[in-house]
């Protein structure tokens, strides 16, 4: 990808992942909601991705999207995932094709198929003998208003690939912290996402020739119950980490390199 790539939401935390580990990769263009708290040595513009004008003025002259920007609560209300998560998808798609952008890659969410962890599944397929599995192939089954706009997003993206073709990227991102897997919390332990490898699974997505693509986005955990074989077949993601390898905020095993 020689073009520049815009990161929307580039002052948040999946922001500052990828930025960490491919900050040099890359020509960044980055956007922010409001003034960032230090000057970015890249190319930056602040604005609103629910305004046509700050969309379309980000998305002049790049050849590629990472779109992070919305409301990232899983209890967020209907009127912010409106705007910020449904409208400003929509219109991040629209500049896209109207810029003749190659690749989208969207910031999906596990919350898109949270309805899948019932009562009868739960706690059990947070663990590791536990053969349960969705692989990106189920219909979305979200588990609240914020999981709703994340589905809306991948259908847009399926939209905007079948009339406009662009192609599509959706990484139903799990739980990502930085340093070590959340302590005390199966389910966040079963979806982690290390810092690196976020870095590396939006690369791949920046790299990879695909059309349409639902991925799920965790480290190689021995607690998965999303499969990561998609991503690792049609991106080439080869995760780094597994929250087993950790003992509360201690590594206590190294990565199987
Ligand atoms: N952090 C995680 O574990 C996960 C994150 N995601 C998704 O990844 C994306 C990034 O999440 P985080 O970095 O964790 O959230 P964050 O809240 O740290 O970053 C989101 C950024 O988007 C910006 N933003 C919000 N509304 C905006 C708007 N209307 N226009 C322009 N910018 C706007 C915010 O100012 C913020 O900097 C979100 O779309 C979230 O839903 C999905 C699954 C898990
Ligand atoms: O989509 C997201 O998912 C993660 C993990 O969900 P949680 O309910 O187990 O915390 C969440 O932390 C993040 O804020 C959200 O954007």
């Amino acid at each position: 990808m020689d073009d520049p790539v815009l990161l929307t939401g580039a002052g948040g935390a999946v922001g500052a992942a990828i930025l960490e580990g491919l900050e040099d990769d890359y020509e960044w263009q980055l956007m922010f909601h409001s003034p960032p708290a230090e000057e970015p040595d890249h190319e930056y513009l602040v604005g609103d991705v629910s305004s046509e004008g700050d969309v379309a003025a980000a998305m002049d002259g790049v050849g590629a999207v990472i779109h992070l920007a919305g409301d990232p609560r899983p209890e967020a209300p209907w009127d912010s995932v409106l705007e910020n998560n449904i409208d400003g998808t929509q219109k991040m798609f629209e500049a896209a094709v109207d810029e003749g952008v190659e690749k989208f890659v969207f910031a999906s969410s596990n919350h898109a198929v949270g309805s899948f962890e019932t009562d009868e599944r739960t706690p059990e397929m947070y663990r590791p003998d536990d053969q349960y599995r969705l692989d990106g192939t189920e219909l979305p089954r979200p588990g609240n208003l914020y999981g709703v706009s994340k589905a809306t997003g991948e259908v847009l993206g399926r939209y905007y690939y079948d009339q406009y073709g662009l192609s599509v990227c959706n990484i139903r991102i799990g739980n990502l912290t930085r340093g070590h897997p959340p302590i005390d919390y199966e389910r966040g332990q079963a979806m982690w996402l290390s810092y690196r490898d976020c870095a590396h699974i939006h690369d791949c997505a920046l790299q990879a020739d695909y059309e349409y693509e639902i991925v799920y986005g965790i480290s190689d955990n021995d607690r998965k119950y999303y499969s990561i074989e998609r991503a690792k077949e049609v991106l080439g993601y080869d995760p780094q980490d597994n929250s087993a390898h950790f003992d509360g905020e201690e590594r206590v095993a190294e990565p199987d390199i």
